[in-house]
């Protein structure tokens, strides 16, 4: 476990930030994700991290219902391994939900500041992993996004933290145009073919982050989010079992079984390291030394009981995150921490000198050269999979559940040559230009790659609109647009890289049908059969879905078609077109030739 103090960045609150939200009084920023951004925020519950949804998410109808019924459920896990919900107001303008604050790196900060773990926290982590699941799974919730940035790596172990969340945002994540949340790094087969989690997803993921902190690589290694899934659909995961602690290795090779059904349950995998960790295997995690009796509540804000987490503190109590440390505008702080933290703390005061402004301390977002400020074009080498040639290291929000149909295209592509366009000049602000010469249709992958902000990329052309972009365009996550024109085509981006990635890649994909479409954006080109039928699988919210079949060469429309609960399945004629697409569509649809 960590003896050393540890830092937990906090950045400062930017001026359009809230300073307020119910009782919650907010001092910093925590970090960010597809959901909303998260706060230190401290009040009658002490201090807690408070995550405010965005926007896009929570203007859909259905969202708040969801997510009501989902935090009801949130209130139920009380485990010595998960983070405790304590508060939510749902109906706020905008919504939010506050948690127990925990005073820690997260996983995926220990092991890029330390390294692997040793085998006695390797079983640490397992175990303390597989017990949060157990609470997880007692609650009838599903994790579905287990990942380094959602395990605190505490003193008293790990714990997970967005459980519950993960289902309503996966439900709404199409309905807001170019939203695209999540990490397929971390997701089990099945959540990328059928686009279905179940409690052995988790177990998967389970095996995946054991793995993880055994070697510091994720299973099935790094890249565009096309191959990672492609691997994860056809490949065993790349670890290296000879890093991972005796003890692990077979539940670890056993948990990432492809076939769902093959995998222990999270309850065998607890009970497997109880001895091992000092578990009790038969309780559960139901009492343990968790955070004092939460109260639930629904629509309304209220302080959901008492904050922070009773266990006890490795270190003999020696605990610095209760030292005065500065919050304001424009200032970053990082919090030393021995312990986690009891709630009530001394109110934060402004330090002297005053500490730097810019991205999260400790992370290094500000000053420096920015190796992004090159331009050219980096050529992959044909038989290379699109983005492999990417210099830029791990990303750490994009597109998800991209489907069957994004495998069989990342082989397609791997014959034509994929480009990372590289972008000149710019600063933060002001926009940096991209230009690509086309001979024949290309993609356009636009990949927001800034997970601490509610930001978006924002891609605007130089004169004509290419095809699929509508004018100028904001993008969260990923987005495919296809594009038919060709020659010089220049679109200005902001923020500049590398908060925002433009790549282009030649061709305009050639999926097999029948294939899934779960993300927002243009689908994979495909050869027109005589008719093409497509099913809609999830509405998101919406009462009706259109379609648009487009001609990939000259980027014409084809065919329209308008899909209803009462009528989900539509044909489309691509009316002798060769190769055509499925323009942006807010549902999730299955595309196959008509029969
Ligand atoms: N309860 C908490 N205590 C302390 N820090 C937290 C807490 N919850 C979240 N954080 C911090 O905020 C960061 C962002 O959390 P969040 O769950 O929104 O994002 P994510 O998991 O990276 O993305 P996504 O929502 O797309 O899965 C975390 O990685 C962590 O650093």
């Amino acid at each position: 476990m960590p003896t050393d103090p540890e830092q937990v960045a906090v950045a400062a609150l930017r001026l359009t930030d809230p300073v307020q939200v119910g009782p919650h009084r907010l001092l910093g920023r925590l970090g960010g994700g597809g959901m909303g951004v998260v706060y230190l925020g401290d009040g009658p519950l002490g201090r807690v991290a408070v995550k405010i949804i965005r926007s896009e998410l929570a203007d859909n109808p259905s969202f708040r219902v969801r997510f009501q019924r989902e935090l009801q459920a949130c209130f139920r896990v009380r485990g010595r391994h998960t983070a405790q919900l304590l508060d939510f107001d749902i109906t706020a303008e905008p919504p939010w939900l506050a948690t127990e604050f925990l005073p820690a790196p997260t996983l995926g900060q220990h092991i890029t500041r330390h390294g692997p773990l040793d085998e006695a926290d390797q079983v640490r982590l397992a175990a303390g992993l597989a017990d949060a699941l157990v609470s997880i799974h007692a609650a009838g919730l599903i994790h579905r996004d287990l990942k380094p940035s959602n395990v605190m790596w505490t003193a008293t172990g790990p714990i997970v933290i967005d459980f519950g969340v993960a289902a309503v945002r996966d439900a709404d994540q199409l309905t807001a145009t170019g939203v695209l949340i999540g990490t397929p790094a971390w997701l089990a087969p099945e959540q990328v073919t059928v686009g279905e989690a179940a409690v052995a997803s988790d177990v998967f993921a389970w095996g995946g982050l054991v793995g993880y902190g055994a070697t510091g690589q994720p299973p099935y290694g790094e890249g565009p989010s096309d191959a990672v899934t492609y691997r994860i659909v056809h490949e065993e995961p790349r670890l290296d079992y000879a890093r991972i602690a005796p003890s692990l290795r077979e539940l670890v090779r056993r948990s990432m079984a492809r076939q769902p059904t093959d995998r222990p349950t999270a309850a065998e995998l607890r009970a497997a390291l109880a001895d091992a960790a000092g578990l009790d295997a038969a309780s559960g995690s139901g009492g343990g030394s968790g955070p004092g009796g939460g109260s639930g509540h629904g629509g309304g804000s209220g302080p959901g009981g008492a904050a922070g987490r009773g266990g006890p503190m490795d270190d003999g109590g020696s605990n610095e995150s209760d030292r005065p440390v500065g919050f304001g505008p424009n200032r970053d702080v990082t919090l030393t921490v021995h312990a986690p933290t009891p709630p009530s703390g001394p109110p934060p005061t402004i330090p002297s000198p005053p500490l730097p402004v810019g991205g999260p301390a400790g992370v290094g977002a500000s000053g420096g050269t920015p190796p992004w400020n090159v331009s050219g074009v980096v050529g992959a080498a044909a038989g290379t999979r699109p983005g492999d040639t990417s210099a830029d290291g791990p990303r750490r929000r994009r597109g998800r559940l991209l489907g069957i149909g994004v495998a069989v295209v990342v082989l397609a592509a791997a014959a034509v040559t994929a480009v990372l366009l590289t972008l000149g000049g710019g600063g933060t602000d002001a926009p940096t230009t991209f230009s690509y010469t086309a001979t024949g249709p290309w993609r356009l992958v636009v990949a927001d790659r800034q997970s601490g902000d509610d930001v978006g990329c924002t891609v605007t052309p130089h004169g004509a609109n290419p095809s699929g972009l509508a004018g100028s365009e904001t993008v969260y996550g990923d987005r495919t647009f296809q594009v038919h024109q060709t020659g010089r085509i220049e679109l200005d981006v902001t923020p500049s890289p590398p908060g925002c990635r433009l790549t282009a890649q030649a061709g305009g994909g050639d999926a097999t049908l029948p294939f899934t479409v779960q993300q927002t954006g243009d689908s994979s080109a495909f050869h027109a059969p005589s008719a093409v039928e497509v099913q809609v699988k999830d509405f998101n919210g919406s009462e009706t879905c259109e379609f648009v079949l487009r001609d990939l060469a000259s980027g014409e429309n084809v065919d329209f078609a308008t899909a209803t609960k009462d009528a989900p399945t539509v044909r489309l004629d691509p009316g002798g077109r060769s190769q055509v697409y499925l323009a942006a569509s807010d549902c999730a649809v299955r595309i196959g030739a008509a029969g």
